[in-house]
């Protein structure tokens, strides 16, 4: 695997630390609210194993999983739900937990969802931001790192379902995914 990695973006250490502040931010704002966290699968498994233990307080755990139908319907922010909760969301303060906002449309999605759901508070904590890429006005209420437009794996992250279970946020060799 990490012979295919062009750079490391984001070390370990890196993530460990910059998830502890995070957490530290939500427990200041959950604390007695207890959040449901909603993990939208797969790639932001390892941060919300992370995050919510060292978020250190009560909240419950549900998990989602979307996919896009595809290049000529993506732009529309169409999305699929392939997997959908068991908890219901109605009178919950709800936080989305992602891995990476790219183009902003899974998640506007999502968020439109809960809240016609009728959750109470919607918010959204995502470990990579790419701002670049965004074609919608969405801006998450909590981000770990704003990256470049580069097409990164690890800590999650995927190309054609590998290298998620790297501990480090890396740049793929290019000709990897471009042949
Ligand atoms: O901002 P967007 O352009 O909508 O892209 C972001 C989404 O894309 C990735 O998921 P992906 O569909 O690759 O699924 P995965 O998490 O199972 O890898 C990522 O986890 C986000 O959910
Ligand atoms: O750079 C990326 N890598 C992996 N998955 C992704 N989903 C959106 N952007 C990316």
């Amino acid at each position: 695997m990490h012979q295919d990695i062009e750079e490391i973006l984001i070390t370990k250490e890196e993530i460990q630390e910059r998830v502890k502040k995070l957490a530290d931010e939500l427990r200041e704002e959950y604390t007695n609210l207890q959040p449901l966290c909603i993990c939208v699968l797969k790639g932001a498994v390892p941060f919300m194993a992370d995050l919510t233990r060292a978020m250190d307080i009560s909240l419950e755990m549900d998990f989602m999983a979307v996919s896009s139908y595809g290049a000529s319907t993506q732009s529309s922010g169409v999305v699929r739900i392939i997997k959908d909760l068991e908890a219901s969301v109605e009178g919950r303060h709800v936080l989305i937990v992602e891995d990476i906002i790219d183009s902003g449309l899974t998640l506007s999605y999502l968020i439109d969802l809960l809240k016609a759901r009728n959750a109470k508070s919607v918010k959204v904590v995502t470990l990579l931001d790419k701002p670049e890429r965004r074609k919608t006005n969405l801006s998450p209420d909590y981000f770990g790192f704003s990256i470049p437009n580069k097409f990164i794996v690890g800590y999650g992250m995927d190309y054609a379902e590998k290298y998620r279970n790297l501990p480090y946020i890396g740049v793929l060799k290019e000709e990897l995914y471009r042949s």
